[in-house]
């Protein structure tokens, strides 16, 4: 009654509250979300309306709906209530002159430049964890090894040299963080969000302490070495790039935290799921890390330069992201009444648009469900907003360089190091909701013959 002068998508609302959240989830888990996306296309074409996670919602489907959402200025981010009350006021509840302060800040920290200068570190860590939990095991579970390692390289980089104590104390409370972030927010005792509200508030409570630490530092003129996240604000601050409080540093830092472990570790573990049952493109890769190996000493590390020879590597990397993308979707809020294709979409509704349906669409990927890493060989023939793993646009993933340069500094020792074959040959993956393979994908491991001359 409310929209009656407003011509609303088609589709049904459901349940105030309920609505649709309940079968997305559960298409979500059983794998078959891309058949619950057509299933709604066919049924109401591509944009429609329903009520999704608490809110009105209209999905959109498309490059063109990717475009609209990557770009439009009326439409913006928005946690989940349990993710703004966990992670506190980070990028992601930001908007205006702050937005723009921090995503500044944060995109710099995260530039190719910077990059170029945490290969070493992400090289030290890759080491000491394939020594210490890879190496002389019979069978190691990837994606649980895979998040503890891409935790620890996000840590090097956010706490700098005193990464080792910190990420020690933080580590489990940082997954009991992640666990309640899609929990219901109930502040009820032993429920998944008050355990995970807990953590958070020790997480605060240390990162705080650190933040002060580097402020002081600074102040007495001796942070001038220091290359960790804190000091890089408080520095930028000093200087006048932004006017984020300790706190405000101190909530950021928790996010990248969490953006910065999550995702990439889902990357690593499919790709070991793809490359098991590609024998030929891992030989290719095989090949190519073979190759970067031949040319170094036995402990130098890898550089820069290495790391941008890897082009076939990352070629596997973008396929599995097509096909198995770690975050199935964005989600924004419209800020007032917008117009789509002739729809009206109100204030306050949720607007989102899910990575399968261009990713998976025979129209744009012949043969979709191939693995098939030869379809990135010449990049320009993927029309614009048809792959978006990082999405689009001025919210784009700012960590997608860095997250390459880990996969890729990964990549080339798993390969270097180990032959690996799946101990269940047909484990499936659920979405719960970033993927996961049903038993974290344990595989048996093999030492491999180096060629001559390589490193390790
Ligand atoms: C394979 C790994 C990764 C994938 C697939 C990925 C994907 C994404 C996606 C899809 C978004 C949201 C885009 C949108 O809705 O428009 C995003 C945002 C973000 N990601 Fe990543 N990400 C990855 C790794 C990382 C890493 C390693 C970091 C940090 C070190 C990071 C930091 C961020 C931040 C800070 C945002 C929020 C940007 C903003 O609010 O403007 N991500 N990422």
């Amino acid at each position: 009654f409310k929209y009656s002068s407003y011509n609303l998508p088609p589709g049904s609302l459901g349940f105030p509250f309920i609505g649709q959240s309940i079968s997305l989830l559960r298409a979500l888990r059983s794998n078959t979300d891309y058949q619950w996306y057509q299933g709604r296309i066919k049924k109401y074409g591509p944009v429609s309306k329903m009520w999704l996670f608490g809110s009105p919602a209209v999905m959109m489907a498309g490059p063109a709906a990717n475009h609209f959402i990557f770009s439009n200025k009326d439409l913006l981010f928005t946690g989940t209530r349990s993710v703004n009350l966990l992670t506190g006021r980070n990028i992601l509840m930001l908007s205006g002159e702050e937005l723009k302060q921090v995503r500044s800040a944060l995109q710099n920290f995260l530039s190719p430049e910077m990059v170029i200068k945490y290969v070493s570190k992400m090289d030290r860590e890759v080491r000491r964890h394939v020594k210490l939990n890879w190496v002389g095991h019979k069978t190691v579970t990837v994606l649980p090894l895979a998040k503890r390692l891409m935790f620890d390289i996000i840590c090097s980089v956010i706490f700098g040299q005193e990464a080792g104590s910190v990420r020690e104390a933080l580590a489990t409370d940082f997954q009991t963080l992640v666990k309640a972030a899609l929990s219901i927010p109930l502040k009820v005792p032993f429920t998944r969000f008050s355990k995970g509200f807990n953590a958070s508030k020790r997480i605060r409570k240390v990162l705080r302490g650190i933040a002060r630490e580097r402020e002081t530092l600074l102040q007495q003129g001796h942070g001038a070495s220091a290359d960790d996240f804190f000091t890089y604000m408080l520095a930028s601050r000093a200087e006048g790039a932004h006017l984020l409080t300790v706190e405000d540093i101190v909530d950021n830092a928790i996010f990248l935290l969490i953006a910065g472990y999550e995702t990439s570790s889902v990357l690593i573990t499919f790709m070991l799921w793809h490359l098991d049952k590609e024998p030929e493109v891992l030989g290719k890769i095989t090949e190519e890390q073979d190759e970067i190996a031949r040319n170094k000493g036995p402990d130098d590390a890898l550089t820069w330069d290495d790391v941008s020879r890897m082009k076939y590597t990352w070629k596997v990397a973008m396929e599995t992201l097509r096909t198995i993308p770690p975050i199935f979707g964005s989600f924004r809020t419209a800020t007032k009444d917008i117009e789509y294709q002739g729809y009206h979409i109100p204030k306050g509704w949720l607007v989102f648009t899910a990575q399968p349906v261009t990713h998976l669409d025979a129209n744009i990927f012949a043969e979709p469900s191939k693995f098939d890493p030869a379809r990135f060989e010449n990049n320009s023939s993927i029309p614009p907003y048809c792959f978006v793993p990082f999405g689009g646009g001025p919210r784009m993933c700012p960590g997608n360089e860095f997250a390459r340069t880990e996969t890729l500094v990964t990549m080339h020792y798993l390969v270097m190091q180990f032959k690996w074959k799946m101990c269940c040959k047909d484990e499936g993956y659920k979405k719960d909701p970033s993927p996961m393979p049903l038993l974290g994908l344990p595989i048996e491991l093999q030492p491999r013959c180096l060629p001559e001359n390589a490193h390790a």
